[in-house]
């Protein structure tokens, strides 16, 4: 019986292949060869270290080249070719992959990292934002929900051993997207909490390679295996979190979470359906919590690694606020602290390769034919670490971010820099990331000064070994405080 399903699925894959091979048009970048039948380049792209391979193979290929994935051609994006792809031509670029994995994830493509930009697209988006901006009062309501979460994260910080300070900012980062997405304050214990750490802990599995024939042949997700297990539990902890949040957020009579924005655009003469709220929620929750986790994380490990950067950090702020806690409009008077959080954004490159884009029509791009509906990878590690635009990459320098007189370098004269992606797909999340990191970073080094686990054992936090999941990972590593 065994032997029969096994021949069965291989044959499925066999047509599919043929078909995709023979009846498709085909696109004409260079790139490595085909790889194995069927899997293609598979095997050496889903290595948890991929960017580093696509790094290797830009040097070989230039800037754009193609690789096969099953049945699929994959066109990686690289260096000054990505502003093109998201920014100066984003409308033909700005299509996301319509695989199984994420149409069973989002509910039939009910979110707006997984939908085309469609007319629902734009109001997600719309509304997303709205409710990120708290009903127009902005950035003060934001500041004022994150820094009550960040005193409470920070006097976690106040101990005399060393400690992993992961869990105290994933609580702390949660606890503001909870705020901002049910319009609720709830301790680390609540089950809320509990539902938003399993479903990002499992989330990253369920688009890993280990699950990425469901997008091949979907109905295996009926059939008991190890592989479709951990993609139904990341599904059941996706699902068990949005019924939650939706159930908090339609609950609150003060309509301050996302249900009740979602209301108040739709009685504004907006019409999007129900059904989408959800996996807004899902959008908002998950892109929220890991991606600004993360990066706190490896920022403050730098700060460790690099004693001399935490002590002008903590010049400057002694400068500008003295013992005032700081608010988001500070950061126009304090241009270290912002080089230092823009190298930090480039030096980790969390989200390495974006969100896979796809084309919405022929394309030709560099000189290389692109059919409509072909995936894209703006390789955004590579270009944040492009000898081409930033000199010396694996050197973390905040200052390559500042003119000779230590002012900031205009946004215009950075616009390869992107670890937010561009253009119409860009992060809805960016402006909440900064608040929270800019506010986090200088509460912390006000109060206390970082110090290795022990004499001469620092995080040594190279880009370079981080490993790939939905965003890049760094390894765990413990430090000291000092109360100042
Ligand atoms: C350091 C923190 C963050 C980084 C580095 C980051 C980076 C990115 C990148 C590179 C993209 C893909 C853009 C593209 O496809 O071209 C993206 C998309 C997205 N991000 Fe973020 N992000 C961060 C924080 C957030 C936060 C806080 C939220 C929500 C509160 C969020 C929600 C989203 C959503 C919903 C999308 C999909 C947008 C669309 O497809 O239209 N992100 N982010």
């Amino acid at each position: 019986m065994l032997f029969e399903l096994f021949a069965f699925c291989a044959s499925i894959l066999l047509v599919i292949f043929v078909f995709n091979r023979y009846s498709r048009k085909k696109c004409t970048a260079p790139g490595p060869p085909h790889g194995l039948p069927i899997l293609g380049n598979l095997l050496q792209v889903f290595d948890k270290q991929v960017f580093l391979k696509l790094c290797d193979w830009q040097k070989e290929f230039g800037d754009v080249y193609k690789l096969n994935l099953f049945t699929e051609e994959v066109v990686v994006v690289n260096g000054d070719a990505i502003y093109d792809v998201l920014v100066t031509s984003g409308d033909d670029y700005g299509g996301r992959v319509q695989a199984a994995r994420s149409k069973m994830y989002s509910n039939d493509f009910r979110s707006i990292t997984f939908r085309q930009p469609d007319k629902e697209w734009k109001a997600m988006r719309r509304i997303a934002q709205k409710c990120l901006k708290q009903y127009g009062e902005g950035v003060a309501n934001i500041e004022r929900i994150s820094m009550e979460e960040i005193r409470e994260c920070l006097d976690k910080f106040d101990k005399t051993e060393a400690f992993d300070p992961y869990h105290a900012i994933n609580d702390m980062v949660i606890g503001i997207i909870i705020i901002i997405s049910t319009g609720l304050k709830l301790s680390a214990d609540d089950p809320l909490h509990q539902k938003i750490k399993r479903a990002e802990k499992l989330f990253p599995f369920a688009f890993g390679v280990d699950t990425s024939y469901l997008d091949v042949v979907p109905w295996l997700r009926n059939l008991p295996n190890k592989a479709t297990k951990v993609f139904n539990d990341a599904m059941d902890a996706a699902r068990q979190m949005e019924s939650e949040i939706f159930q908090r957020s339609t609950s609150n009579v003060e309509k301050s979470g996302i249900a009740g924005v979602f209301d108040a655009i739709n009685s504004n003469g907006e019409s999007l359906d129900k059904s989408f709220l959800k996996g807004m929620s899902n959008d908002i929750t998950i892109g929220g919590t890991m991606t600004t986790t993360t990066q706190i994380k490896s920022m403050i490990a730098l700060t460790v690694d690099y004693p001399k950067v935490q002590q002008k950090l903590q010049d400057e702020i002694e400068t500008v606020l003295g013992q005032r806690l700081p608010t988001y409009e500070d950061r126009r008077s304090m241009p270290y602290m912002e080089a230092f959080m823009l190298e930090g954004l480039r030096y980790m490159s969390e989200a390495a390769l974006a969100v896979p884009h796809e084309t919405l029509k022929d394309v030709t791009l560099r000189g290389n034919f692109i059919p409509k509906g072909t995936q894209i990878w703006p390789n955004l590690y590579g270009l944040h670490h492009d000898e081409r635009f930033f000199p010396d990459p694996y050197t973390f320098k905040p200052e390559r971010f500042l003119d000779s007189k230590g002012e900031l370098i205009p946004a215009d004269e950075r616009k390869f820099f992107m670890p937010f992606g561009g253009g119409k797909r860009v992060c809805i999340g960016e402006q909440l990331a900064k608040i929270r990191m800019f506010l986090f970073m200088t509460t912390l080094l006000q109060r206390y000064t970082l110090c290795p686990e022990r004499d001469g054992c620092p995080p040594n936090y190279d880009s370079r070994k981080s490993v790939l999941g939905l965003v890049m990972q760094m390894h765990p590593y413990k430090i000291k405080t000092i109360k100042r």
